[in-house]
């Protein structure tokens, strides 16, 4: 705990250190002045009562106390406020900070984490106005730190009058610690548990409000069982909640009632004060103020100090996110070297055994594959045999365990991550549709290039993108879709329209395509493969498809089984074999007849 709040601390200091000076500058001044005022009230009643008893007594001793407590006042709001703004600044700079921490994470996360439910539930937990509650556990320690300046000038002063004050003042706040410290612990790992629960929960929601699955919900008539699995759930993370506020309150209202008879038994000790000593007016009502200061705020401190034990639970958990690290992304490719600048030799993959983490069954076995440079190669296969994986792999995406791929004679391992991916153009199967502009849509391809008009008019013209553009209100600064703003929608072959003008505006020298075209019919698809095919000539082509009347256009087509390459060669050559891909063309042949 303490090495988190080091961490924290650090971490808070970097992004606010003057805030953060200023706002300590005023806690202590703001600690202080309970105990000035303390003492200017009790010589004020001094005073007054003196003057009860001499009316004609000179006042202005009276009237300058007053003065003074004007100014110990006004100062007091004046800090108070002063210090609720820089509060409020600092919380501004560090949800920036901790959000852009958090964002930062998980862009530079392999993508292999967003397979481990672990991951997502650590980031659905620590994703949560992550500055605020960073901060509270520094603003607690802060109003501690406060509270305790002025309990220890209220015990001094106790102290002055009689020990046992201080003993019964400090006493009182032991069970209310216990009792906070317990529940503060209780409501982390109940919020820990819930995670899972809160991100179904979260989930059915968003696909409730979300526009893309407001068809299938309709058309399912899933609407109300969705709503019921939202609410039983809610219902449930309640109930479990409660479960623990009732215990804490009942709790709390035992620790009160203690309270009350340790200070039942302050004021017996004052009336025996009285009884025994020579004591003034303003020190009777001083020392009542002071009992009671002490134990109010001793509690205040009790429960403050449990409330930061349950923030630094997740200031550490949230440290420990932004510190994570799956062993397996030692095997990450962490090379440097650049990507060969044409492709002499071409791709070698030679025994590429692949897992996804945490799994035990072997995706790909012990894959050996030659791709020449320029060569087109359609990747075939029933489901799940493994297509989107090899290409992943090929890509740098996951990590490979056993075996290597090379380009020329670099192997994936030596390569700069970032190298691989600018020499590579891909197309998914589920490709992004940003609800940006048009132009941000083609852009992103490189985004290095968002500006240059003329590359990007380029690829439109050759992609079919320009008439799109032609027919939108405001041409390439369009939004599409509606989800940001009054943009415009467009149909699923525009949408394939761009997302292939983004993949050529990349200018990748190997080209990938996951199954891009399956939303599109068979015909459409010809089209477009066809339109790749002319457009990038000269480069490696990589395409998975599920329509053997598009992998026929290939050079070379490779099958696919149980992650194993089962067949291979020209669709002369696999339809003379007589193999699966003969079986896959002719069953598929009838469509086309
Ligand atoms: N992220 C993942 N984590 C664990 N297993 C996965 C993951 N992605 C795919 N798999 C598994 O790996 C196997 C191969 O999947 P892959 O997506 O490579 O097949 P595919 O041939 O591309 O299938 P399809 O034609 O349906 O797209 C499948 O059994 C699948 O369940």
């Amino acid at each position: 705990m303490t090495k988190a709040f080091g961490h924290l601390i650090r971490f808070v200091w970097t992004y606010g250190k003057g805030l953060l000076f200023l706002t300590s500058t005023l806690t202590v001044l703001l600690g202080v002045m309970p105990v000035i005022m303390l003492w200017l009230s009790k010589e004020t009643i001094n005073e007054v009562a003196r003057l009860i008893q001499h009316p004609a007594m000179d006042y202005s001793t009276i009237l300058l106390l007053l003065l003074l407590q004007f100014m110990v006042t006004m100062l007091t709001s004046i800090f108070m406020n002063t210090q609720e703004y820089l509060n409020g600044k600092l919380t501004n700079v560090l949800e920036h900070a901790a959000q852009s921490s958090v964002l930062q994470k998980v862009i530079s996360a392999p993508l292999f984490y967003f397979d481990l439910p672990e991951f997502y539930n650590h980031l659905e937990r620590v994703n949560d106005s992550p500055g605020h509650r960073l901060l509270s556990p520094l603003r607690q320690a802060f109003e501690i730190g406060r509270i305790f300046i002025t309990i220890s000038g209220y015990l001094v002063f106790l102290l002055t009058v009689h020990w046992s004050l201080v003993l019964l003042s400090l006493l009182a706040a032991i069970p209310m610690f216990l009792v906070q410290m317990k529940f503060g612990k209780r409501n982390f790992w109940l919020k820990f548990g819930l995670t899972p629960l809160v991100r179904d929960m979260e989930y059915t929601r968003s696909l409730l409000k979300d526009r893309h699955s407001a068809k299938e919900i309709r058309l399912f008539g899933l609407g109300s069982y969705l709503l019921n699995r939202w609410s039983e759930a809610f219902s449930h993370q309640f109930t479990e909640i409660l479960k623990i506020l009732r215990k804490q309150q009942r709790a709390e209202i035992g620790m009160d009632g203690l309270t009350a008879l340790f200070y039942s038994g302050a004021a017996m000790i004052m009336i025996w004060l009285i009884q025994t000593t020579p004591i003034q007016i303003g020190q009777f009502v001083a020392i009542g103020q002071a009992v009671q200061g002490t134990q109010g705020l001793t509690n205040q401190l009790s429960t403050l100090l449990a409330k930061v034990f349950e923030e630094m639970l997740y200031a550490n958990d949230f440290f420990r996110f932004l510190d994570y690290k799956h062993p397996e992304s030692e095997n990450q490719a962490k090379g440097t070297e650049p990507f060969p600048a044409a492709l002499k030799k071409g791709i070698t993959l030679e025994n590429v055994t692949f897992s996804y983490v945490d799994t035990t069954t072997s995706v790909l076995q012990n894959i050996q594959l030659h791709i020449k440079p320029g060569e087109k190669i359609a990747i075939v296969g029933e489901n799940g045999s493994g297509k989107s994986t090899l290409v992943k792999c090929l890509m740098g995406l996951y990590p490979l365990a056993k075996g290597d791929i090379r380009f020329d004679d670099v192997s994936i391992r030596q390569l700069a991550p970032d190298q691989l991916h600018k020499n590579m153009t891909v197309i998914f199967q589920d490709f992004l549709k940003y609800a940006y502009t048009l132009r941000d849509n083609i852009g992103f391809g490189d985004i290095t290039r968002l500006e240059d008009t003329d590359a990007m008019n380029e690829v439109a013209a050759t992609t079919g993108v320009a008439e799109i553009a032609q027919n939108l209100r405001e041409g390439y600064a369009t939004f599409l879709g509606r989800f940001l703003q009054e943009g415009e929608d467009l149909s699923g072959g525009q949408w394939q329209k761009i997302a292939l003008a983004r993949a050529l505006f990349r200018q990748g020298t190997i080209i990938i395509l996951d199954e891009p075209t399956a939303a599109l019919d068979p015909l459409m698809e010809l089209e477009v493969y066809k339109l790749v095919r002319d457009l990038t000539e000269s480069k490696t082509t990589i395409f998975i498809s599920h329509r053997m009347a598009a992998a026929r256009m290939a050079d070379r087509i490779i099958v696919m089984e149980n992650g194993r390459i089962a067949e291979s060669g020209t669709h002369g050559e696999l339809m003379a074999s007589n193999g699966t891909y003969a079986r896959m063309y002719e069953s598929q042949a009838q469509w086309y007849a």
